[in-house]
């Protein structure tokens, strides 16, 4: 049985103060672990306050990039080192955000996802296609692609570990959303892409996200799908009570 997980994008939003009243906004109303994985993955700067807060509460604390070398001359880059000291848990990868303005390509995701396994961090891994691929038919093929580049040469163990995020790029912060019949059927796929690549006790237990203009009053259908396990929400998780209404499904 796989646990939802509901994970919030900060992107780049909220100082240290801002991340701190947010916090303190939800920390009395958290849902039951058992019965989702809330997770928020925030800038860079709010990680180590954050991280401290979240101490012995029902919440993950996750970042939205990294580097995949431990250390070196990268100017401006965090390595996974750096996080994993921080206390952080998960990482988002391959964003669309960063592969559309930060370069970033199947091949550097792949790099990172090794290396977020390496440091014991739990890697929310992005596909997605765009809306002339969309509109081309070529879904399935895009993310197909995205999803074997992402996983290539794990053990496993370590995919089974892995979050995986489809998030249309047509779908993010437009307000515009596949229905969750098709997402549904989507993530299906990459689970059975996933069977292909490795065994389907692997495709059983690696989560599958949703993501993509995810609001507290559509979360619920997207939700009722077999192969749904979660969301990946940009804009309705900057608020405390939207994203407390998320975590409850
Ligand atoms: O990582 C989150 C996604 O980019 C979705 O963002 P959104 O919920 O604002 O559409």
């Amino acid at each position: 049985m796989r646990k939802p997980i509901i994970a919030g994008n900060w992107k780049m939003h909220k100082t240290v103060a801002e991340a701190l009243a947010f916090a303190r906004a939800i920390e009395d109303k958290l849902p039951d672990p058992e019965q989702v994985e809330a997770v928020i993955c925030a800038p860079f700067v709010t990680l180590p306050a954050l991280v401290e807060w979240a101490k012995g509460k029902p919440v993950g604390i996750g970042a939205q990039n990294m580097h995949f070398e431990e250390q070196g001359a990268f100017t401006g880059e965090i390595s996974p080192v750096m996080l994993k000291e921080l206390g952080v848990q998960y990482v988002i990868l391959g964003h669309s955000e960063r592969r559309q303005y930060f370069n970033e390509t199947c091949e550097s995701v792949n790099l990172k996802t090794h290396a977020a396994h390496k440091h014991g961090l739990i890697p929310i891994i992005c596909v997605g296609e765009t809306y002339e691929e969309r509109e081309e038919g070529q879904t399935k093929e895009v993310v197909r692609s995205q999803v074997i580049k992402a996983l290539n040469n794990l053990t496993a163990e370590q995919v089974k570990r892995s979050v995986i995020a489809y998030e249309p790029v047509w779908a993010i912060g437009t307000g515009q959303t596949p229905t969750a019949e098709e997402a549904g059927d989507v993530i299906a796929y990459i689970r059975q892409v996933a069977a292909e690549q490795f065994s389907p006790d692997v495709a059983d237990a690696i989560r599958i996200q949703y993501g993509g203009s995810v609001k507290p009053d559509n979360i619920g259908q997207f939700m009722q799908q077999a192969d749904i396990d979660g969301a990946l929400v940009g804009g309705a998780s900057l608020k405390p009570d939207a994203f407390l209404a998320l975590l409850e499904g």
